[in-house]
């Protein structure tokens, strides 16, 4: 529900919330997320404001599981250690701390509090695409250090390739040792989510993110029921009722859901450019607005390596674009002195 908050940009109500998570819960699936698409403390102008609070929201999850454990994701700088603080009080039983994927030493503060307040904690180095394994790895390790008992992979650009996933997974591995878990979290823009999770798995992962019908940003997550379904026909037992989740995704997910994410010509460029998935609402507004082509935008985000909390440079590249084709513009036709 965290990630899929960014699809319909981040306004999910009451209800929907409570639907899914009493579906999800009874498919047995260990561990719900919620929160705004960018973390506690997300709504904003930069990132969108939520419909209803998230704190609401997380209330009625954690009012309505019996089974699942309620997570939350918080990017520090976004959301405090008081939203940590809150949220544990509210029963909320792990906490996922997402950085930059250079920018792991930003995270130890909340590892700190979190561990000392008894949650289960997390680390989210995100847009794992751009740096190598071995630097991936170091940062893994600053993360573990400071409490973080499980590091993913964040693959937040859908820009991650087979191998890319299962050599940065063993040297996440190699590094963590016994210390902490690997996870892995991907992105559908290549169409390789169920492969690179598979390949996550074969290679030590032991957390995997999904979302049921595939419902977060760019051209969705890893599918849970297909994942489900699939780690059930090659024996791998995740505890989840595969048939369950394939009714939840289908009669109670989908119709909370806008549009079906797909790879289109926007996703798709997000996983070839290496653009992380959220910009994908924020670049098609910022083209409609200033009337410029979308995938351009992403291009230039692209090549700028532009990351998570820099939703605004969009704005800034489409007023170039803008500015360029109109120059463009004024120059067509013009006639020599
Ligand atoms: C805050 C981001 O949306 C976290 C995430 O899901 C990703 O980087 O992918
Ligand atoms: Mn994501």
């Amino acid at each position: 529900m965290r990630d899929g908050s960014h699809a319909i940009a981040h306004q999910f109500d009451e209800k929907s919330v409570r639907d899914m998570v009493v579906a999800l819960d009874e498919a047995r699936v260990p561990v719900l997320e919620v929160a705004h698409g960018d973390g506690l403390g997300g709504s904003s102008f930069n990132y969108g404001f939520s419909k209803v609070d998230e704190k609401k929201l997380i209330r009625i999850a954690v009012d309505n599981v019996s089974f699942s454990k309620i997570a939350c994701l918080i990017l520090p700088g976004v959301g405090t250690v008081d939203d940590i603080r809150a949220v544990h009080d509210m029963g909320v039983r792990i906490v996922r701390v997402a950085t930059h994927c250079t920018e792991a030493n930003i995270s130890p503060q909340h590892f700190g509090i979190a561990r000392d307040l008894g949650l289960e904690t997390v680390g989210f180095l995100m847009m794992a695409h751009s740096i190598p394994p071995e630097q991936l790895a170091e940062q893994a390790r600053i993360m573990a250090d400071a409490g973080c008992q499980c590091v993913y992979v964040v693959d937040s650009a859908g820009a991650l390739v087979m191998e890319d996933v299962s050599d940065r997974v063993s040297a996440l591995r190699a590094a963590l040792g016994d210390d902490a878990q690997v996870g892995f979290h991907g992105h559908q823009n290549l169409s390789l989510a169920v492969a690179n999770s598979l390949l996550a798995i074969r290679a030590g992962a032991q957390q995997i993110d999904g979302c049921t019908r595939a419902f977060g940003a760019g051209a969705g997550n890893t599918p849970t029921e297909v994942l489900a379904a699939v780690c059930e026909r090659i024996g791998i037992r995740t505890g989840i009722d595969v048939f369950k989740i394939v009714d939840a995704a289908e009669e109670v997910v989908r119709p909370v859901m806008e549009a079906e994410p797909v790879v289109d010509r926007m996703s798709l460029l997000m996983g070839y450019a290496g653009v992380y998935s959220s910009f994908l609402r924020h670049a098609n507004r910022a083209a409609e607005r200033y009337g410029v082509p979308g995938p351009e935008i992403l291009l230039r985000a692209g090549q700028r390596r532009l990351v998570g909390g820099q939703e605004d440079l969009l704005l800034d590249i489409a007023l170039e674009i803008a500015a360029e084709q109109k120059a463009a513009g004024a120059g067509n036709g013009a006639v020599a002195p």
